[in-house]
């Protein structure tokens, strides 16, 4: 019998459970990695719907999870599953829910939203599994994209790295790629702050406005409109022509493996807060250190979806989550510039060696880089 899959990826940390559901009259295409379980007996991760997932990505960002619980302490394995489906499907619903039937038994996986899904899916997977995060408030959940919880951690980062490095937010441009839950949210928050959002993107286009565009009238305009007709709030442009405009802060919260060594040289930015998961490859991450841009990784800058979730699962209040986003994303973020500046390490490598301490102590492993 061949192991192909897990030996692709095998090493000391995970992955222990790859599984691959297919259901031949809808045509549904599932992927589940369970990557680790030393933290707790379950994995919390989101449930992506994208086209073009592969179970290598599902890995990927199932590893993300496995540290991404561990660097916040939280009581929690790292999983990740996907559907490999366009999201705006009719069959969206079917999908779900014979994906939510196929791993009722495999209860090491708490699934939550993701790219592709959100509350209303979970809800449909909550009937058909009996569990999962990121419920409507309808179902006794803490709707962590409603909530904004990701985008409100994104933000908390920003403080502590505004003051780190001394980059006042106060009238800081930013960039966004992506203007889904996360992308939205991170706008918001970083606009209380006093930043300029001067470009967005989603799938389909771009918006640039050098003076920052209106995020809240172009929050309403894309309830029902593509993002870059609003030519009334900025300029139309090709959808990547925004991840080369001159920002003070980037924020990617889109897609996985947007920058790495090939086109890292586009990016010109001071800061770069990962809302999204593995959006910038290791290399290309040190190449940009190399050139003065600070990097906070997506295991600690993107940390508040799963720090609601795993509130909602215990039972917690939105005011319990919040404080606890507040307080992680914040302590994670200073603990890792100081360790930038102090041992001169890659932020990519010392946010990995951070989780990989707490991580080895569960596994009763020595910690290593
Ligand atoms: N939702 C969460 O709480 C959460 C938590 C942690 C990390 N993340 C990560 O953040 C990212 C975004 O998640 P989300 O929940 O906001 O998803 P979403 O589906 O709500 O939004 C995704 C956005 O990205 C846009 N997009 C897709 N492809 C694009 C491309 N090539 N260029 C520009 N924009 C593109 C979409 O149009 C949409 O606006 C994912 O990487 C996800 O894993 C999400």
């Amino acid at each position: 019998m061949s192991t192909q899959y897990v030996d692709n990826f095998a090493d000391d940390i995970g992955p222990i459970k790859i599984l691959h559901i297919y259901k031949p009259k809808s045509q549904l295409r599932g992927i589940v990695v369970v990557d680790n379980l030393a933290m707790g007996p379950a994995a919390i991760g989101g449930c992506r719907m994208a086209p073009d997932v592969s179970t290598r990505e599902v890995f990927r960002l199932a590893r993300a999870m496995t540290l991404k619980n561990a660097v916040n302490g939280l009581p929690y394995g790292g999983g990740k599953s996907a559907i490999v489906g366009d999201p705006k499907s009719d069959l969206k619903e079917t999908w779900m829910r014979e994906f939510a039937r196929a791993i009722r038994d495999l209860k090491e996986y708490i699934p939550g939203p993701d790219m592709g899904t959100d509350e209303q899916c979970m809800a449909w997977v909550h009937e058909e599994a009996g569990r999962a995060v990121g419920l409507p408030y309808s179902k006794g959940g803490l709707p962590l994209d409603e909530l904004g919880a990701t985008g409100f951690g994104v933000a908390v980062a920003s403080d502590a790295a505004s003051e780190w490095m001394q980059l006042p937010l106060e009238n800081a441009r930013v960039v966004i790629q992506g203007f889904g839950n996360v992308g939205r949210a991170a706008a918001t928050c970083l606009l209380e702050r006093g930043v300029h959002v001067i470009a967005v993107n989603d799938s389909d286009g771009g918006l640039h406005n050098p003076d920052g565009l209106n995020i809240p009238e172009l929050f309403r305009w894309v309830q029902t409109r593509n993002l870059n007709r609003a030519t009334h709030l900025g300029e139309p442009m090709e959808r990547d022509r925004v991840l080369e405009i001159e920002s003070d802060i980037f924020v990617p919260a889109a897609r996985p493996d947007v920058f790495t060594e090939a086109n890292q040289h586009l990016l010109k930015t001071r800061l770069v807060l990962e809302g999204a998961n593995i959006p910038i490859t290791h290399e290309a991450a040190r190449v940009l250190h190399d050139r003065g841009i600070m990097v906070i990784p997506d295991i600690i800058a993107n940390s508040g979806g799963v720090i609601c979730a795993a509130a909602e699962y215990e039972g917690k209040t939105e005011d319990q989550a919040f404080d606890a986003i507040r307080k992680s994303v914040y302590r994670n973020t200073t603990a890792l510039l100081k360790r930038v500046r102090e041992r001169k390490q890659y932020p990519h490598d010392a946010a990995l060696q951070m989780a990989r301490e707490v991580l080895s102590k569960k596994m009763g492993l020595y910690a290593s880089t």
